[in-house]
């Protein structure tokens, strides 16, 4: 096992009578690129704010860097980048002003690490401009900048993608996988972008309700994944009960991009088709797809939604 970065043990948090986090066990090991994955009020925030010192625990325990006493803590919290909340930015100062400001509240002497930030996050080119004319994508990054100033081997990033458009969110992915295969940062990220969420994590924890109900790798989650077959068809509704009628199919659905769904376990393909085409229905496509998040996470929580 590699050295832990962060755990909690049984950490509760309660504003007033609700709880907000309950006896969550948790443990990040150096390299975790965690992704952090719940419902919104989950209880996601929430633990990156205890983690960054901005929320206080009701009980359990927390350790950074192995680190549980308080000033230990602070001190351990220095070596974390935090972009939890949209970054506060001047409008009127260019990205290179930003950061200067940045670092005389970091402490932080040596100048030249606001050219190395920037590169990293491929805002060398636009550090001289000011920063109401940024998109949401260089915001992004450019908190992520800030994030990074003082070299943290730990980065907490609360939905970091959210809002993004394609380009942004790719941009986003490939500085994070740098950060964490070339600079070996561990990262705590969360999103509700499973598609996405799953190109970048190497281990998943999930959390419902302000309870961690699982935590699980990559590579266990592929394993215990269900593939799927999808069918497209402009007949959904007869594909549908025709399906469940004549192969007694009972886990079948429709996906988001609207096309029928079925676990490979419950049917055959060869099968599938034949019964559809034999009643006249078209089919435009079908496909094969891998053990996905989404998947996984909705099996989960099933029978635990709102
Ligand atoms: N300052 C606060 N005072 C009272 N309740 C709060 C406060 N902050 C959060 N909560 C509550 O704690 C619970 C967890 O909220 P949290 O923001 O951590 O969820 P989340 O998983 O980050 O959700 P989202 O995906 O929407 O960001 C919610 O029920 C929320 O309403």
């Amino acid at each position: 096992m590699k050295p832990l970065v962060f755990e909690t043990r049984e950490l509760t948090k309660k504003y007033g009578s609700a709880f907000a986090l309950q006896h969550l066990n948790m443990t990040i090991e150096e390299g975790d690129i965690y992704g952090f994955v719940g419902e919104n009020g989950a209880g996601k925030s929430t633990l990156m704010k205890v983690i960054g010192g901005l929320v206080h625990p009701t009980s359990g325990e927390v350790s950074l860097f192995g680190q549980r006493e308080k000033q230990e803590l602070i001190r351990a919290r220095r070596q974390v980048g935090f972009l939890i909340e949209t970054p506060s930015l001047y409008p009127h100062m260019n990205a290179e002003e930003n950061l200067g400001f940045y670092c005389r509240i970091f402490g932080i002497q040596d100048k030249a690490r606001i050219g190395e930030v920037l590169q990293t996050v491929a805002l060398t080119d636009a550090g001289s401009k000011k920063t109401s004319q940024y998109s949401l994508g260089m915001r992004q990054r450019l908190g992520l900048a800030i994030a990074l100033l003082n070299h943290p081997k730990f980065l907490v990033l609360d939905e970091p993608i959210n809002g993004l458009d394609p380009v942004g969110i790719v941009d986003m992915r490939r500085i994070l996988e740098l950060l964490a295969h070339e600079q070996g940062v561990t990262i705590l990220i969360s999103s509700h972008i499973l598609g996405e969420l799953q190109l970048l994590a190497t281990k998943y924890g999930f959390i419902h309700q302000g309870r961690l109900i699982k935590e699980v790798s990559a590579g266990e989650l592929l394993q215990s994944a269900q593939s799927m077959i999808t069918i497209s068809t402009p007949h959904q509704a007869a594909a549908m009960s025709l399906l469940k009628e004549k192969l007694q199919l009972e886990d079948i659905s429709i996906n988001t991009a609207g096309a029928i769904e079925i676990p490979k376990a419950a049917a055959d393909l060869e099968q599938l088709m034949t019964v559809l085409l034999q009643q006249g229905i078209p089919v435009e496509g079908f496909n094969l797809s891998a053990p996905n998040l989404e998947h996984y996470y909705m099996d989960l929580i099933g029978g635990k939604g709102q």
